[in-house]
């Protein structure tokens, strides 16, 4: 390509996929923790209010597991109940879904965690606007902004340098075709190793960009993260 030539727009269609059949063990809670009320609404319905405010999403498609008793119908949101034995699973079967509609494999996806119900339109838009134009897509993630101790037995093994380690967050934004491709290959493996979409995409060799998001999208994991989640909630509303 000359120079001059100008680059084609991405014309890909961007799509969103949820996965949410954890059991949320951490929470502590007797509901699934997706469903545990925030400001007397599930958690779930938070996280999907700010995926549904983003205009470039085209669909938002959740990923149930197969005997979940909570979930409620959203307009505007698909609803699959092929979550897996990990998220890993969940998400695979998701793309296989996606793919089974019609979806190009040259369509983004962005898989976000139903528990980090705290993102905003304007992360996930600024997640899209820088990988849009990528070879590869990328992630939200955080700049380490602690000091990092590798442990053994309980005590300080050392000292880890904290420059260049991001803490990854999501959505994860990759390519329909690319995400479906990285996971099917770690599906033999049994996942093994596959905490997010990028560490599939890594191992097939690629450099997911990091894109810079906020503390305030944390993954709702631990009990006390409920009173944190609400508290922000509140004070957005
Ligand atoms: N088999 C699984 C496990 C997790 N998830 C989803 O992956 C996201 C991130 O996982 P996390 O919430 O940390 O995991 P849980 O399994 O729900 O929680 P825990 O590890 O505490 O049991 C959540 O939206 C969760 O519903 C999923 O779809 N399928
Ligand atoms: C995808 C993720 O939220 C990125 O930080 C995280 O890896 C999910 O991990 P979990 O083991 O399912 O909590």
């Amino acid at each position: 390509m000359s120079p001059d030539t100008p680059a084609s727009p991405d014309t890909a269609l961007c799509h969103a996929l949820l996965p949410t059949a954890g059991s949320g063990s951490r929470a502590g809670t007797a509901l699934p923790k997706q469903y545990q009320p925030l400001l007397g609404r599930p958690l779930v319905q938070h996280t999907l209010a700010a995926l549904r405010a983003v205009p470039g999403l085209q669909r938002v498609l959740v990923v149930l597991a197969p005997d979940d008793a909570h979930w409620t119908d959203v307009p505007g949101v698909d609803a699959l109940r092929c979550g897996g034995a990990t998220r890993a699973e969940s998400v695979f079967n998701g793309l296989e879904a996606l793919r089974a509609a019609g979806v190009p494999d040259t369509d983004w996806v962005l898989v976000h965690d139903a528990a980090r119900c705290l993102v905003t339109p304007d992360e996930v838009n600024a997640l899209i606007d820088a990988c849009r134009g990528d070879a590869v897509g990328g992630l939200l993630a955080l700049p380490l902004p602690d000091t990092l101790k590798a442990e053994a037995g309980g005590r300080v093994q050392q000292t880890i340098a904290r420059e260049h380690k991001w803490l990854a967050q999501t959505p994860q934004m990759f390519r329909l075709g690319e995400l479906h491709a990285a996971l099917a290959a770690a599906r033999a493996g049994g996942f093994a190793g596959i905490t997010d979409e990028a560490s599939a995409i890594e191992r097939s060799g690629r450099q997911p960009r990091l894109v810079e998001g906020r503390a305030s999208n944390f993954k709702v994991t631990y009990p006390h993260d409920f009173t944190l989640a609400e508290a922000i909630l509140r004070s957005r509303s």
